[in-house]
């Protein structure tokens, strides 16, 4: 199994790590030639605006929403969920996303003063349910299209309620980080994904 890791910005290292340790050996991909030749791909947290100016410099952009329109699967963290979002709302006039999960999604949705926060998040399909993420500069998501599974809200305070994982088809989003946590059961579910989607080869 081929899985990438977008490495343009971001925690692309502790992606690396995270599948390392679900015992997949994943590579980073910075070019159109590394990009075809894996069978899924990783979009870390980061900087949205950044990861879109460089995926455009790069000439990154056209590949990667080609192969989410033929099927790959991608798993986006925060600003990965960002890129993978049909609208974005209070982006950069100039960003651009992968047009992946027909969503909205808010960036920074969580308030200017609360940079980051930790939160309980309860989580279906992933077992043993509960989830503790941590959350930096997060987006939410605002409404999905009728194809997108929720499939994890905030579980208590203010935010409680609020949309932080979902699925459509081959493609996965959280909102928070669990590349930062050492929990690996949302890169496991991903990885179980992508051996359901792709043959080996
Ligand atoms: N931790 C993150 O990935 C933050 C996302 C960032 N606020 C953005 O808009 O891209």
């Amino acid at each position: 199994m081929n899985i990438g890791v977008l490495a343009l910005q971001g925690d692309v290292r502790e992606h690396l790590s995270a599948l390392a340790e679900s015992d997949v050996l994943a590579r980073p991909i910075r070019r159109p030639e590394e990009l075809a030749d894996v069978d899924a791909l990783v979009i870390p947290g980061g900087e949205s605006t950044a990861i879109s100016n460089l995926a455009i410099t790069f000439g990154l952009l056209d590949p990667i929403r080609k192969r989410i329109a033929d099927g790959m699967p991608v798993y986006g963290s925060c600003a990965g969920m960002i890129m993978l979002a049909t609208t974005v709302l209070d982006g950069r006039p100039d960003q651009e996303s992968f047009q992946g999960i027909e969503m909205t999604v808010r960036r920074n949705a969580f308030g200017r003063q609360v940079d980051s926060f930790e939160a309980d998040v309860e989580i279906e399909g992933i077992e043993g349910g509960d989830f503790h993420a941590v959350f930096i500069r997060a987006p939410w998501v605002e409404q999905i299209g009728p194809d997108v599974r929720v499939l994890g809200r905030v579980a208590s305070g203010d935010a409680a309620g609020r949309i932080v994982a979902v699925r459509q088809g081959n493609l996965l989003a959280t909102a928070f980080h669990p590349e930062l946590t050492g929990d690996l059961r949302v890169h496991r579910y991903f990885v179980e994904m992508v051996r359901q989607a792709a043959p080996a080869r």
